[in-house]
């Protein structure tokens, strides 16, 4: 069994969005970049996959194991960090400790006390006195104690400075280097994602626009410039988001379209960032 997390046609409706369907799966070893505009429904996609939500059709699987009639042996294998803790702000790192392992066959003491040294975090400090970093380092902690297969992370590096931030991007490729541990990822910084992650799904307005390896999706599109003479209007409706300035266009493109333009246009590589935000203006 290769894949860790299996979502088949998952589909969740709320009064005003919904989720369409969606399929994708997180395959074992790999981190999977999750990222999609504000609203597109990647917490809500989490927190199906969660059971904190139910959904109203389709299949969710964790480590081969229905993501409901076999909650809790899943819950063992999973740890999951969102932006903040959700411990009580009150909770010296003692507290957490004994309210984290009643959950945890596996838990294991010595590697909490292990990673909370490594952090430099004494068990006296409450959880409120922590700064968002430390917090962050305390849910690692915790997720590295009882030995998690799958780290789902909902944009936990939101407010870390840049240090912080490749320290945590440091700790997910050593976490999954045993090759057996996996992660999800969703960010909003796909910089990020850009050094670290295997495969990416991206999601928009409740439907999978792409699932794939990330150099598939970096390798299918490119940005294409060129003057207002470069192009005629048949080429134009190719070119995704295609914006017009005085001297010329910009826009994305998929590079099996490339053929046929003139030599005169200039092609660049696309970023992650590029590649949703011409799409987001596209609409396609
Ligand atoms: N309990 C709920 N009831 C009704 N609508 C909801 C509920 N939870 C989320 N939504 C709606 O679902 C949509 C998707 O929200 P969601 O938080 O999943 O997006 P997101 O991709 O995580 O966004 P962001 O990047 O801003 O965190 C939003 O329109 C939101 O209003």
């Amino acid at each position: 069994m290769n894949n860790v997390l299996e979502l088949s046609n998952v589909r969740k409706e709320f009064k005003e969005f919904s989720i369409k369907d969606i399929s994708f799966s997180v395959e074992k070893g790999y981190i999977m970049g999750f990222i999609g505009p504000n609203g597109a429904g990647k917490t809500t996609t989490i927190k199906l996959i969660l059971n904190m939500l139910k959904k109203n059709s389709g299949s969710i699987k964790l480590f081969g194991l229905d993501h409901i009639n076999d909650e809790e042996e899943i819950k063992e294998d999973v740890a999951v960090v969102f932006d903040k803790p959700y411990y009580l702000d009150d909770w010296n790192l003692s507290d957490v400790e004994r309210a984290v392992k009643m959950f945890h066959k596996r838990w294991d003491s010595r590697v909490y006390d292990k990673y909370l040294k490594e952090f430099g975090l004494s068990r006296e400090k409450k959880v409120k006195e922590l700064s968002k970093g430390m917090q962050m380092k305390l849910m690692i902690a915790v997720a590295f104690s009882h030995d998690a297969k799958l780290l789902i992370l909902d944009e936990p590096t939101g407010g870390l400075d840049p240090v912080a931030r490749d320290e945590f991007l440091d700790f997910l490729s050593s976490y999954i280097e045993e090759g057996d541990r996996s992660v999800l990822f969703s960010t909003h910084i796909t910089s990020d994602l850009e050094k670290i992650a295997d495969y990416i799904t991206y999601l928009r307005d409740g439907q999978i626009i792409f699932t794939g390896t990330k150099d598939e999706l970096l390798e299918k599109y490119c940005i294409i410039k060129g003057a207002k003479e470069d192009i005629n209007e048949e080429q134009a409706k190719n070119i995704i988001g295609i914006r017009h300035h005085h001297t010329g266009f910009e826009g994305l493109i998929d590079v099996s379209k490339l053929a046929g333009f003139s030599n005169k246009i200039i092609t660049d590589k696309a970023t992650l960032d590029d590649i949703m935000i011409f799409m987001n203006k596209g609409g396609k």
